[in-house]
């Protein structure tokens, strides 16, 4: 029997990029008419470093929401969860306010030169940060890690993998009881590390790396949208992925890491990382989870297993989605700029029932 109505606790967003300015205010609703909280991450420019910082973001993100056309009480109950940008000189002090915040949930390491605005990220993480590692750990305040090693000598398809032996084995070793999510979990290698580790690891999942593998960036010619980082992999890491997201393992969790660039700024000799896909993110986990016949998990992985690892109550409210074809807008506008996001103008089997 096929399902054709699913409805579910409304999801979350555990690794989203809302940006500032005018973009925020362009996307915001995109992430608030389909999730009910989302862990914002840090890297605008310059970064948010500090409580004071993430605090006032959150405050430009609550305006951003207030001032949308789009009124209805899902977008409007929209609850930011901010996190700090880790750097060589995070004090332990910073640690101790994040932790008495209820808006500050975790603490986000870039390795230096890793990813977009990665630039001013950790150098060296047990040389320089093991004082403020030592009170996260002692707080319960969580580490959400771009896992990619940033030596330019290893290829770029290698680096998630010797991430894990370089530095999360050291670091959970060091810190054993640290909360740790490996964010955006792209290979075979990390599946298997977060499902076997002792103590509170996790991961997010995007929707791109379960629908897609490395020949999409190549197919027919190259297609700078579907250029993230970590970068898609080859099909034996999406099927390790597809199975690690639809498995029992409460590890595996949503997280869109919808990243929005320019057009001009992706289609360029130089082109930007990071897929747009807060428009349609519900409808993109809904397509890969129900071709891999396991809608029944879609729940647990977007909407149960992060708020439990995070320890925050699941939502309340409920989202539905329909099996009705969702047509992929082909460009949104993003302030004076222009987006393309993922798979720009397809059809998806799934939508999102009207909601109030
Ligand atoms: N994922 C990406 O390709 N890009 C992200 C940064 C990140 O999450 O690494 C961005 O901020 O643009
Ligand atoms: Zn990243
Ligand atoms: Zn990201």
């Amino acid at each position: 029997m096929t399902t054709d109505t699913l409805t579910l606790t409304r999801p979350d967003d555990w690794h989203i990029h809302l940006r500032d300015g005018e973009g925020l205010r362009a996307i915001v609703a995109d992430t608030a008419r389909q999730f009910g909280r989302a862990i914002v991450m840090p890297n605008l420019k310059p970064p948010v470093t500090t409580v004071k910082q993430a605090l006032e973001y959150r405050l430009r993100i609550m305006q951003a929401l207030a001032a949308q056309s789009d009124q209805s009480s899902v977008v409007q109950k929209f609850n930011p969860l901010m996190t700090l940008y880790l750097t060589d000189k995070t004090t332990p002090d910073e640690i101790d306010r994040a932790s008495e915040s209820e808006h500050v949930v975790a603490v986000k390491l870039y390795p230096a030169g890793a990813t977009t605005n990665s630039d001013a990220g950790v150098t060296d993480l047990l040389g320089q940060c093991a004082r403020t590692l030592e009170r996260m750990q002692r707080n319960g305040l969580p580490l959400l890690m771009h896992g990619e090693v940033t030596d330019p000598s290893v290829d770029v398809f290698d680096r998630e993998a010797i991430f894990i032996d370089q530095v999360m084995k050291p670091l959970r070793q060091a810190f054993p009881s640290l909360k740790v999510v490996f964010e955006h979990l792209t290979t075979k290698e990390g599946v298997d590390y977060v499902r076997d580790a002792d103590g509170p690891v996790a991961a997010t999942i995007t929707a791109q790396h379960l629908l897609y593998n490395r020949n999409a960036i190549f197919q027919g010619g190259l297609r700078p949208h579907w250029y993230c980082l970590p970068i898609l992999k080859r099909e034996l890491h999406r099927q390790a992925l597809l199975d690690a997201a639809t498995s029992d393992s409460d590890r595996f969790f949503l997280g869109t890491d919808s990243a929005p660039h320019a057009k001009h700024l992706k289609e360029h000799s130089c082109g930007c990382a990071g897929c747009y896909t807060a428009v349609h993110g519900m409808q993109l986990y809904a397509t890969a989870f129900d071709r891999a016949g396991r809608l029944d998990r879609l729940e647990a992985f977007a909407s149960q297993r992060g708020p439990d690892f995070y320890g925050l109550p699941r939502n309340r409210d409920t989202i539905t989605l329909v099996r009705t074809p969702y047509q992929i807008p082909n460009e949104l506008s993003y302030g004076s700029e222009h987006l393309v996001p993922l798979a720009a103008g397809e059809s998806l089997p799934w939508s999102i029932a009207p909601q109030g």
